[in-house]
């Protein structure tokens, strides 16, 4: 089964997750993409959306979902987005798409975070796969890589990528992360960066993983 297929599965087992005349908290990515297209179908029993990016927020009205901005919104009952890699804890590597920053920001307002992916990124240690993507000022570049290779990585600057805050990206290769709490606090606390991609200390609550035998949901 190809993973596009996967992921329109865990998309629309999210739906389940959806209350009547709630605001739902909406991430960024293609596995997104499938969820918005899933949660038109239901724009008709929900209040609106609060979203991680300008490319799902262009999506969502694009649908006919009303955006609210994260200002005017307290609290949400779920938040839904994808992932890069997760680990059996529900600790992630998020940031692909570069939207980790808000994605942070919109997750932590959520009582429940619904992590949706096909199987291909489910991992047993952070960083076996993928790099770890950091935001950073961009005046601040080359001292965080500095400190990134200190830490024993290999920092590569994404190219032609701004953030929607205006800021770079370094992806971080070769960095296997055996304590993703620590090191996400650790990452944090270096002058310049602006946040980092694990998600360990707010991980997620609910993993709904897209397989050739359907969706399977891990609580
Ligand atoms: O963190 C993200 C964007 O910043 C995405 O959730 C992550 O990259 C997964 O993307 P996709 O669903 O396209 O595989």
């Amino acid at each position: 089964m190809d993973q596009l297929t996967m992921k329109k599965m865990a998309a629309e087992a999210a739906l389940q997750y959806v209350k009547a005349d709630s605001i739902v908290g909406v991430g960024s990515g293609s596995t997104v993409n499938c969820f918005i297209e899933a949660l038109a179908t239901i724009k008709d029993k929900i209040k609106g959306a609060v979203t991680a990016s300008k490319a799902s927020e262009k999506l969502l009205k694009e649908q006919g979902i009303e955006v609210f901005s994260t200002n005017d919104v307290s609290s949400l009952d779920i938040y839904v987005d994808g992932a890069d890699e997760i680990n059996p804890q529900k600790m992630m590597i998020k940031g692909g798409g570069a939207a980790l920053t808000r994605e942070k920001i919109v997750a932590a307002l959520a009582k429940t975070f619904i992590c949706i992916v096909d199987s291909s990124k489910q991992v047993d240690v952070l960083g076996s796969t993928f790099a770890l993507p950091i935001e950073v000022i961009p005046m601040a570049r080359s001292q965080v890589a500095r400190k990134l290779v200190a830490l024993g990585g290999s920092p590569e600057y994404r190219e032609g990528v701004i953030t929607d805050n205006g800021n770079v990206i370094l992806d971080i290769y070769n960095f296997k992360i055996m304590n993703p709490v620590e090191m996400e606090k650790e990452l944090n606390n270096i002058a310049g960066v602006v946040t980092n991609g694990i998600f360990a200390l707010r991980g997620a609550d609910i993993i709904i993983v897209g397989t050739p035998n359907g969706a399977k949901i891990i609580k």
